[in-house]
């Protein structure tokens, strides 16, 4: 079955943004621009994503921590590219009541300059390492760009960042594999297919030795960017002489490096998986994962609530998150509620399906409906919930492969971003001069080099820009 999507493609941002309310996730009428509210339904999705954050940390040994929001300026101006990179969108705070501020404070738009003292008071010996923590926490940054909800916001609320320190080079690079791993669990689990990319130097994080970006496709042909991680090597360690002694006595700087996501992961599950009845949610992580409508009929002997009750009772006592809604309107009402809110799976049970002992299954991805026996109905509703997984996964993969496209010339790249946008492989010599003036003639962003490297390298063809030798296949993308 093919489900209506014309909205959903034609015009992404304008059902984006309605959506974003009428779904209630977040109400964007805060007086400060760039800073949301989020309401109910929308932060138990996000807390539903979080709760897998916080099992992969655990898993991989990661600590959780909470540092305070406010940094001083004499810790935030320590290290020279990282302040080059982020001085233009920092908030100040200046004055306690009415008085000024000897030293001035900044709102953390992320936690390098406030953990980073602290590493160098808490890292003393190599049975110190490897140091992993985390925290999820709101940042803050001044984006000039164009805000946008959980895409691009200006208090970033649900921020995620881990922080960790190695006695080498190698076993940094072992925690940026480590980074990946745990991000490829949390994708799978939102049914989200991706592609990693090393970013060209002039666009990786302020600080950083390189930096990796995680990029989605959005429905609209855009990338967004829901995840990085970044080596430091030792520059952030040399700025804030976090340093340890080593087996044989000597000291050296630690490796650093540092992972990072936000709410910008709930905009892709809401982007790409939604059509146009609204938000379709991954039963991993949708608050109610089986809502059941009972359908009454005046003067029938049969009580469906009863019915539809104890079918709830069963479903909550396997483990499923389950509501059944008696609320006294229409249930095509009922329906156009919960499809919009993206709840995997309805029951529908009238009084026909009490007497037969029959429950009516509609899934939310392909919107066909069946009967199922009663007696079967926990087992059916578990692989319904599988099934749609599965489907939500394929059906994202088969958009992000047919959205990468590979060219050998710049004029096919820009008939691929006139018609459907996307990523554009094109080879590349590596140079940055050229690598720049590509972004300039196509518009769009370099996102960078496949990852790992290996698979970024070719042979036999020829720079699309300059001619010369070309040594790896480029990416590029309009972005978020
Ligand atoms: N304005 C924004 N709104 C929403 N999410 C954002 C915004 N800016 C960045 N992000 C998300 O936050 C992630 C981490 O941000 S970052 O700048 O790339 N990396 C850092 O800040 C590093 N210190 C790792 S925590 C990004 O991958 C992106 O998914």
């Amino acid at each position: 079955m093919v489900v209506e999507r014309e909205k959903w493609q034609n015009n992404f941002s304008e059902w984006y943004n309605e959506l974003i309310e009428t779904a209630g996730i977040q109400d964007k009428r805060y007086p400060v621009k760039g800073m949301n509210i989020w309401l109910p339904y929308g932060l138990k999705i996000m807390k539903n994503i979080e709760k897998f954050i916080h099992e992969e940390m655990e898993r991989t040994g990661h600590q959780e921590v909470l540092f305070p929001a406010l940094i001083p300026e004499t810790e935030f101006k320590k290290e020279a590219e990282h302040i080059a990179g982020f001085e233009g969108e920092v908030l100040w705070v200046t004055h306690a009541g009415l008085n000024p501020l000897d030293v001035k404070l900044i709102l953390r738009p992320t936690s390098e300059t406030a953990m980073y003292p602290m590493f160098a008071l808490w890292i003393r010996s190599h049975a110190d390492l490897p140091f992993k923590i985390y925290q999820i926490v709101n940042v803050y940054r001044y984006e000039t760009k164009h805000t946008r909800p959980l895409i691009r916001v200006r208090e970033i609320s649900r921020f995620f960042e881990a922080h960790t320190a190695h006695d080498s080079f190698e076993d940094a690079e072992r925690q940026i594999k480590e980074d990946l791993e745990i991000f490829d669990n949390l994708a799978k689990k939102l049914a989200l297919p991706y592609i990693i990319s090393k970013r060209p130097d002039w666009d990786k994080f302020p600080g950083a030795y390189y930096s990796l970006g995680a990029e989605v496709i959005m429905p609209d042909g855009r990338t967004l960017q829901i995840g990085t991680m970044h080596n430091y090597k030792q520059n952030f360690a040399k700025a804030y002489n976090i340093m340890y002694e080593k087996e044989d006595g000597t000291h050296d700087y630690v490796h650093q490096t540092t992972y990072g996501m936000s709410e910008r992961l709930l905009a892709a599950v809401i982007a790409i998986h939604g059509d146009d009845r609204g938000m379709v949610l991954p039963p991993t992580i949708a608050p109610i994962q089986v809502v059941i409508v009972p359908i009454p009929k005046k003067d029938s002997p049969y009580d469906v609530f009863a019915y539809a009750r104890e079918i709830a009772e069963e479903l909550k006592l396997a483990g499923i998150r389950v509501h059944v809604d008696e609320r006294d309107i229409r249930p095509g009402r009922k329906f156009y509620d919960w499809e919009l809110k993206g709840v995997p799976l309805r029951i529908e049970v009238g009084p026909k399906d009490v007497e037969g002992q029959k429950a009516v299954f509609a899934r939310r991805d392909t919107l066909e409906k069946f009967t199922i026996e009663r007696a079967e109905l926990v087992e059916k509703v578990r692989e319904t919930l599988d099934a749609i997984m599965e489907n939500l996964y394929v059906r994202a993969k088969e958009f992000l492969d047919s959205h990468i496209k590979r060219v050998d010339t710049l004029e096919e790249a820009k008939k691929v971003f006139e018609d459907r946008r996307g990523v554009v492989e094109i080879p590349w010599c590596g140079e940055e001069s050229c690598g720049l003036e590509m972004e300039e003639i196509l518009d769009a962003k370099m996102l960078g080099i496949p990852y790992p490297e290996e698979t970024a390298k070719i042979e036999g063809k020829k720079c699309a820009h300059c001619g010369k030798e070309a040594k790896f296949i480029a990416r590029f993308a309009r972005t978020y």
